[in-house]
């Protein structure tokens, strides 16, 4: 925070300023290589996770090695009484201050030598076990001088020394003093027990959670009804002044402080807190006032009145004027902002009527000139702190003990990397200022650009008409402004919500990255401790986006191929990794393309193996639709609306087992479902997933269960009404169309976007979407990470969210011929006629494919075997159709054939016991069918033909036999 501050006091100035943290680091980026005589004048420190002086390195070591020699020496002279000449003054070091603990003195100095060379920044965790450490430290040696006799200090150290040395004197005399002896040791050992909670890091409650989980580990052997349970309970209820309860009724609960469904205005979105917005014009700030950023406003740019005005103003090299001096846009997007266009911005603390000159008054028709000291540009990465990690754990995140008796310990947020510096003025925005002011006076329109918020890949022009103008004239210079801007993504916002004014968003021709790292280590992350927060990315105004899954509840990811979706997923993904624990946030990742989610495999988090086929896929979403009945089950049973409230109640130990119930109660994880390719389900079980996608999505938020579609089709096929009215929320990626966009969010706009995580949310009941560019995390991070988790536990996976395939015995012979011998066998079961000329003019199939067939067929029964001429014998009855086809597709039981006639001596070739799909042992001649015999003999008809055989038994059509009116 300290590097964020002093840069945003930084003022441009001429003046040599003295080299500040992190602008080094964003120098560097922004100057490249060619730059490197500046960045090595910059201080060692500058950047995190860059070298530091040796001489800091070697301090640091020796202290550490200073400190085992220590532990060595008194070591040596307190356990064996092995000294020299300084014997005596090594015990007056170790007894003086704890006395007889003295003992444990080497082990202390022994484990600060180890921790001074391992830990290279002091955190929360540290102060607390220190704190902690010296709190136990304390009771003890106070309990200790109590039970030594309290010796008077005045007789000499000596005595101290045998007893509880300084530390004990101190606690133990004035308790002892004020409450007797036997006080003092009661109010000791309260102490210690509490310094031991502080150094353990968890609470009374975590505590009992640990010991119910280790009784239900160890066995039923211990009874939750017992009479202390019991009494227990009622001294809560007693305490608690509820209603009296019987020992049946244990199992209601008391209330807790506040409950899921509390809180008002519930919005998912988080942005950094904007202390100074409204404050500049009464909640009316023209745009740019109501940036926020941390702790500060962001600077408002004010661009001049007119084109001409711009010539009224040297420009700084490099940018030209009018409409070809949008140059800037030609450059490459994603090329170098350092070297391309970064040339300066206003200090953030500026009020936001000053340039970026700083200057106070900017005279009609001014516009701001780019400062070119390197400092005035804005870098808003905040430093690496890392301490999210820590953050979270203090914010009430919960610590998950491990089979090993450690503690989980959430990934370090340095695993993240930082990005380079975001500039809120560049030379392109003048150029676009310049071109957007000339279409209007080429239009003889009043209107005026009065002001530009700089966004990661776009820029926000703000437009102001003058009295009188239609609005409608502006945006029907879209095209116009297109033009003008030589860019054909360009957003018209009428107006910009809250302000009256028009917005034009024209991408930004240096677009910068927003880094997953940055995104979590802003306040608008640190804020929430919820498990479920994950990086969203930075909107328009350049302000850090988090969202909160429980909140959203189920969200739609889509967009094109190439959009972002998958870099969307793997922020999402690795937010959740890098802030929640798998006692916290379960998963089922869905992967149908294979590939995306592959990374992931192994964590933790996940509660079955990644799901790669989409019919796995949809049994999967119907245990999610199972797990959220067994929830609410709960829920019901133990009234309460939502799972928050329930496992706040149970981790507080206040919702007790039905009675006889021998189940151990423990908090409900979140279970977060993504789907990435929602298209792949759709295709292969599109009722069955829209049912159970329907069923989660109405219910499943109470029951902390959430899901996250992705897609790349967003048609109606896949996006059903049903599936959308159910998911609120919405993120839409660039679309190849206005109709897909209309598909994602009910509305145009995502058709404009840029691509490469440029998108559009639209927050659960918000009409108006808001502009964000998604967060990145490259693959190395995400590696970091999962290593990270991986190495501490394994995943622990539900057998029953997916059932295991059944290998299907399909005939290799059918090959590729399935949904043809499906065909015939339908055709042949509802007609009841075995002929394979019927085969060749129904399936439009030649002679020899239309024999395999038949052949197929009666290696399954379906046909008896061949009679010459005649049509064969069908064996299979009309009403066995359905099975049949099952059968031969490799699903159920063979088809029972109790035809006594005909079929006997088939039937009493079908093993019992087929497999499903397995063709039943009949002699098959390989090429009996190999020639055409129509074709061999000239077209004679001598094998079966549809007339001729039909009509060889009794000159009726066959068709008509079979009851089933006209013949095909
Ligand atoms: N937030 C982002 N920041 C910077 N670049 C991004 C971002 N998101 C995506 N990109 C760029 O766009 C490319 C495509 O992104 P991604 O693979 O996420 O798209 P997709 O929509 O999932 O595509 P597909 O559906 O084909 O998998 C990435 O390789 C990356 O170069």
């Amino acid at each position: 925070m300290a590097t964020r501050s002093t840069k945003r006091n930084a003022k441009p100035s001429s003046s040599p300023k003295p080299p500040q943290r992190g602008s080094g680091r964003r120098r560097r980026t922004q100057q490249g290589q060619g730059r490197a005589d500046a960045t090595t004048t910059m201080p060692a420190q500058a950047a995190p996770g860059s070298q530091r002086p040796a001489a800091h390195g070697y301090a640091r070591t020796a202290w550490a090695f200073g400190l085992l020699a220590l532990a060595a020496v008194t070591g040596l002279r307190e356990w064996f009484g092995v000294s020299g000449a300084a014997g005596g003054f090594l015990h007056h070091l170790a007894a003086g201050p704890v006395g007889m603990l003295s003992i444990i003195v080497p082990i202390l100095l022994a484990a600060l030598g180890i921790a001074t060379l391992r830990v290279h920044r002091l955190t929360n965790v540290h102060a607390r076990v220190s704190v902690g450490g010296l709190g136990v430290l304390a009771g003890l040696t106070g309990i200790i001088h109590v039970a030594s006799g309290q010796p008077a200090l005045g007789a000499g150290i000596a005595g101290a020394e045998g007893a509880g040395g300084l530390l004990g004197w101190l606690f133990g005399a004035p308790l002892v003093g004020l409450f007797g002896a036997v006080g003092a040791v009661i109010l000791l050992l309260l102490l210690i027990a509490f310094s031991a909670l502080v150094v353990s890091g968890r609470t009374i409650a975590e505590l009992r959670e640990t010991a119910a989980a280790r009784r239900t580990e160890a066995g039923a052997d211990f009874p939750t009804d017992t009479w202390p349970t019991r009494a227990l309970g009622r001294v809560r209820q007693a305490l608690g002044s509820r209603a009296p309860v019987d020992d049946a009724d244990l199992t209601a609960t008391t209330s807790l402080d506040s409950y899921d469904g509390d809180e008002p205005f519930r919005s998912a979105i988080e942005m950094e807190d904007s202390p100074a917005e409204g404050a500049t014009d009464g909640g009316k700030a023209p745009l740019g006032a109501s940036r926020k950023r941390g702790s500060g406003p962001r600077p408002r740019i004010t661009p001049g009145e007119g084109a001409a005005s711009s010539r009224r103003r040297p420009r700084g090299e490099g940018a030209a004027s009018g409409p070809s001096g949008v140059g800037g846009l030609d450059a490459p997007v994603g090329a170098d902002p350092a070297t391309e266009v970064i040339a300066g911005a206003p200090s953030p603390l500026d009020p936001p009527a000053l340039t970026p000159r700083g200057r106070s008054v900017m005279a009609p028709g001014e516009r701001p000139v780019p400062p070119t000291d390197p400092e005035a540009v804005t870098d808003e990465t905040p430093a690496i702190d890392p301490d999210l990690a820590d953050e979270i754990e203090m914010a009430g995140g919960a610590a998950m003990a491990l089979p090993d008796g450690t503690t989980y310990s959430l990934p370090d947020s340095s695993l993240l990397e930082a990005g380079a510096g975001h500039a809120t003025h560049t030379e392109a925005n003048d150029a676009v200022v310049d071109a957007l002011q000339n279409v209007f006076t080429e239009f003889n329109i009043d209107a005026t650009v009065s002001g530009y918020t700089r966004g990661p890949q776009v820029t926000r022009y703000e437009v102001h008409r003058g009295r009188g103008v239609n609005v409608s004239k502006i945006t029907g210079l879209e095209k116009n402004i297109a033009y003008a801007v030589a860019s054909d993504e360009i957003r018209l916002l009428t107006p910009i919500p809250g302000k009256s004014a028009i917005g034009i968003e024209i991408p930004n021709s240096d677009r910068e990255m927003v880094k997953l790292g940055d995104v979590l280590r802003s306040g608008a992350a640190k804020k929430q401790a919820h498990p479920l927060v994950v990086g969203l990315g930075k909107n328009v105004e350049g302000d850090y986006i988090v969202t909160n899954l429980a909140k959203t509840p189920h969200m739609l990811v889509a967009g094109q191929t190439g959009s972002g979706k998958s870099s969307f997923v793997n922020s999402m993904i690795t937010s959740i990794m890098m802030r929640a624990t798998p006692e916290e946030v379960r998963m089922v990742l869905v992967d149908p393309k294979r590939v995306e989610l592959t990374i992931y495999e192994g964590i933790p988090h996940l509660i079955t193996p990644i799901i790669t086929s989409p019919k796995k896929a949809a049994e999967a979403l119907e245990w999610v639709v199972r797990e959220m009945d067994a929830r609410y089950d709960d829920l019901a049973s133990f009234g309460f609306k939502h799972i928050d409230d329930f496992n706040k109640a149970i981790r507080a130990g206040e919702v007790q087992p039905l009675p006889g119930s021998q189940r151990v109660l423990s908090p409900y994880p979140y279970l977060l479902v993504v789907v990435d390719e929602l298209a792949d389900l759709m295709m292969t079980a599109p009722k069955d997933v829209e049912a159970s996608i329907q069923r989660i999505t109405q219910l499943a938020r109470a029951a902390g269960i959430h899901l996250v579609l992705a897609t790349q089709r967003p048609v109606a096929q896949v996006v059903t009404g049903l599936i959308k009215s159910n998911v609120p929320s919405r993120l839409a990626f660039a679309t190849a169309s206005q109709l897909d966009s209309r598909v994602i969010l009910d509305q145009n706009g995502a058709e404009t976007l840029t691509g490469q995580g440029d998108a559009l949310y639209l927050g659960p009941g918000a009409s108006t979407p808001i502009r964000v560019q998604g967060s990145w995390v490259t693959e190395r991070e995400i590696r970091a990470v999962v290593e990270h988790v991986k190495g501490q536990l394994t995943p622990d996976y539900r057998e029953d969210v997916v059932v295991p395939e059944v290998k299907k015995q399909i005939d290799e012979e059918i090959g590729d011929d399935m949904d043809l011998l499906l065909q015939a066998a339908e055709l042949i079961i509802t007609s009841q006629f075995g002929s394979t000329s019927m085969l060749q003019r129904k399936l439009r199939v030649g002679f020899a494919k239309a024999g395999r067939l038949m052949d197929l067929l009666e290696s399954r029964e379906v046909v008896g075997p061949s009679e010459g001429s005649k049509a064969r014998d069908v064996l299979v009855q009309p009403e066995q159709l359905e099975e049949t086809l099952a059968w031969i597709k490799g699903d159920g039981q063979a088809p029972q054939i109790d035809d006594p006639g005909a079929s006997d001596a088939t039937a009493a070739r079908v093993p019992s016991g087929l497999q499903p799909g397995t063709p039943r042992e009949v002699g098959l001649p390989t090429d009996r069918y190999a020639v055409d015999p129509l074709e061999e003999e000239g077209g004679a008809p001598v094998s079966e033909s549809w007339d001729d055989e039909s009509a060889s038994e009794d000159s009726e059509d066959a068709w008509s036999l079979t009851g089933r009116g006209q013949s095909w």
